[in-house]
């Protein structure tokens, strides 16, 4: 068995016991209220799923594990997926043992290139990489294993196996997917010399700045996870809950993601600072960029990379990313835009129609486009893509963990207008 499956192992055995202990505590102790705005408002803050490969706080941000992305966010991404599926970072010897597994999996077959060069050749980056994956669904070990009638405690390891199997070739697929669609078609080879970021780095083939390596790694990092309530690792989750294998499930998330309030904003951000490049200048007067960002929110346009659903701060990933970028991009034009913006979008925002937004600091897609955009990636409709490929990790890590505590289908109950109605009736 390896490191990796021995650490899940033993922190699926330390989460049963936190979760009988639970149960034996108070199993029916209320912790959340739903009211009607909630039913109708997405259900923001209602408590209703529990997730333990990581956390997010309002005020301070993603956790995982214990860390905090200050903590984290030096690491490398197969240590970040090692913390977020066995809550303990790797010692060097089992992270080598995962690097040289991923390694033997990073092979893709043909028949996803020959899908993925069969598409129009518009096809939008996160259809293709939402494909690819798909494409490759007949290769799960774990619907291979259901078939022959596995035991539902098993399940997690066959996930494990199909996890390990999408994780080791993202780098080519996004490698390949960029080359198809921006260049010439041609694939640079997997290096096995290198690791899972600088595999990525490498395989895009813009840039051999280290600076752009560098990069990789943090945006492998900060992208992971964040917790199980947003759009992409929620889909996923109830996707995988009705055991459609981790290919499905994983094709699923990466389309959530694609929305432009969720992952597709990095890409937006971009396409927004270039168009205040265009029609500002490099440098816009401030009170001009004031009477812009306002022009937008008036034409009932949200300000990409403001805003989040559970923070009420400003994104520690954006200040990390913030903070790569002063050290790396300090003189890039669209690195100064985008501080720029932080500098005003937030007080705007937050005396925006009396304050209906609930938070006006930025999220994690504020600031990463324009630090692509200064080692060369241009093509502003891939950056989700990268962001995908982060997100995997977490998709992976929740759905093993979830199927190793042996969680149910996920199904929650809903209600006709008609059926609120009649309830306040009653109430009186
Ligand atoms: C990786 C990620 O997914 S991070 C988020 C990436 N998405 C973005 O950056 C897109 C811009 N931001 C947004 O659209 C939102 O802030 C979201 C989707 C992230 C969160 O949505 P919610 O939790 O519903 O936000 P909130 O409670 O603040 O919304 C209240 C109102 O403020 C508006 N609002 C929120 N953020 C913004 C913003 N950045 N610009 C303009 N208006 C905004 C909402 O559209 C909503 O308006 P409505 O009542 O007219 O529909
Ligand atoms: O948590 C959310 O709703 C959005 C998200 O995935 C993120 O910020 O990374």
């Amino acid at each position: 068995m390896t490191d990796l499956k021995k650490g899940i192992q033993n922190h699926l055995l330390e989460l049963q016991l936190e979760i009988d202990d639970i149960f034996a505590k108070g199993r029916d102790s209320v912790v959340s209220e739903v009211n009607i705005g909630q039913i109708y408002g997405g259900m923001r803050g209602v408590v209703a799923l529990a997730c333990n490969t990581s956390y997010v706080d309002p005020y301070s941000g993603l956790y995982i594990g214990e860390y905090t992305t200050d903590e984290f966010s030096n690491k490398l991404p197969e240590e970040i997926f090692f913390l977020l599926s066995t809550g303990k970072f790797p010692d060097k010897k089992s992270l080598l043992n995962f690097q040289s597994e991923l390694n033997q999996r990073a092979q893709i077959p043909q028949y996803v290139w020959d899908v993925l060069r069969s598409l129009p050749k518009d096809t939008h980056p996160m259809t293709m990489l939402s494909l690819g994956i798909l494409s490759m669904e007949n290769e799960s070990v774990f619907k291979k294993a259901y078939q022959k009638g596995m035991k539902k405690s098993d399940y997690w390891k066959y996930s494990l196996e199909d996890s390990m199997n999408i994780l080791a070739k993202l780098p080519a697929l996004a490698g390949g997917i960029y080359r198809i669609r921006f260049g010439d078609g041609h694939l640079i080879p997997h290096d096995p010399s290198l690791d899972w970021s600088g595999n990525l780095a490498h395989m895009l083939g813009v840039n051999d700045d280290k600076g752009f390596a560098d990069l990789m790694r943090l945006y492998l990092v900060l992208h992971c996870d964040h917790e199980g309530g947003n759009v992409s690792a929620f889909t996923s989750r109830v996707v995988n809950s009705a055991l459609s294998d981790l290919y499905y499930a994983v094709s699923a998330g990466l389309n959530g993601l694609a929305g432009p309030l969720h992952g597709l904003a990095n890409q937006e951000c971009l396409r927004f600072i270039l168009e205040i490049h265009d029609k500002l200048g490099a440098d816009p007067d401030e009170q001009v960029l004031r009477a812009y960002i306002l022009d937008v929110l008036n034409s009932g346009h949200v300000i990409p990379g403001y805003g989040h659903a559970v923070l009420r701060v400003t994104d520690p990933r954006f200040t990390a990313f913030m903070n790569f970028g002063e050290t790396n991009c300090a003189t890039n034009p669209c690195f100064k835009i985008a501080k720029k913006l932080f500098s005003i979008v937030p007080d705007i925002l937050m005396h925006y129609k009396e304050g209906k937004v609930a938070n006006p600091w930025p999220n994690v897609d504020a600031m990463s486009g324009s630090l692509l955009n200064h080692y060369g990636v241009n093509e502003f409709d891939f950056y989700t893509v990268l962001f995908g490929v982060s997100r995997v990790m977490g998709f992976c890590a929740q759905n093993i963990l979830a199927q190793g505590l042996g969680q149910p289908i996920i199904r929650p109950k809903s209600v006709t207008n008609k059926w609120v109605l009649e309830r306040l009736r009653a109430k009186g």
